[in-house]
């Protein structure tokens, strides 16, 4: 059985990182846009420098320049970057020559085909409003459905995985309100219980 890779993104907080790591994801990801989650590439870089080798630092852009995006990537240490905006292709490609880019879509209706054609190492497909929780129809995914890296976000929680794996089995998924008690606050049990679910994948 393949198996679900899990990110716990809007850290902003050392203790719920190593809680994401010693409760098993795969990723943690900062918000450098602007959010109630945004940090600082500072507070990034001391916060990942808590946590262990294997666990990869995503920073998340909306509609940054590359040479913005590759000068915060060094400052906070990232191991990845994850443009959430209208990013021109060209920007993803000079980023590719440093960093996996991981592409998000946001979704209110079904996708256009021509995004799997985006230079990116993965796809994410997120709710309208990203960060907010909100959930939208998994139905609109099937244009998606055979890419080979694609991530679920948008509006995820532990009571949910169970119906999204029943309907589909993605490379890996993504959470970030669906596992707090405050904007930028991770509530440890939600995290165990929603990384728990992910461990046991889509079987
Ligand atoms: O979290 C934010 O505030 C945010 C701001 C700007 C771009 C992306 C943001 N978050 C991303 O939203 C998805 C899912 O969030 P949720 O689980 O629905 O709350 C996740 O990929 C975050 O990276």
């Amino acid at each position: 059985m393949e198996p679900v890779r899990a990110k716990v993104c809007g850290l902003t907080r050392a203790e719920d990182a190593l809680a994401a790591e010693r409760l098993g994801a795969w990723a943690v990801g900062f918000v450098f846009a602007p959010s109630k989650r945004r940090v600082t590439p500072e507070q990034a870089a001391a916060i990942g420098a808590r946590l262990g080798p294997f666990v990869m630092r995503v920073g998340v852009f909306v509609d940054a320049p590359p040479d913005e995006v590759l000068a915060v990537a060094r400052t906070a240490r990232l191991g990845a970057v994850q443009l959430h905006g209208r990013e021109p292709p060209e920007w993803a490609e000079a980023l590719r020559r440093h960093l996996p880019v991981i592409k998000a879509v946001r979704l209110s209706g079904p996708p256009d085909p021509a995004l799997l054609t985006y230079p990116a190492d993965a796809l994410l497909a997120d709710g309208p409003r990203p960060g907010s929780g909100e959930a939208y129809d998994w139905g609109w995914l099937e244009p998606l459905a055979d890419h080979p890296r694609l991530i679920v976000a948008g509006g995820l929680s532990p009571e949910r995985l169970p119906e999204l794996f029943a309907r589909l089995c993605p490379y890996a998924v993504d959470v970030s309100s669906g596992v707090e008690s405050a904007p930028g606050v991770k509530d440890e049990a939600r995290l165990r219980a929603f990384l728990q679910r992910v461990r046991r994948g889509c079987g």
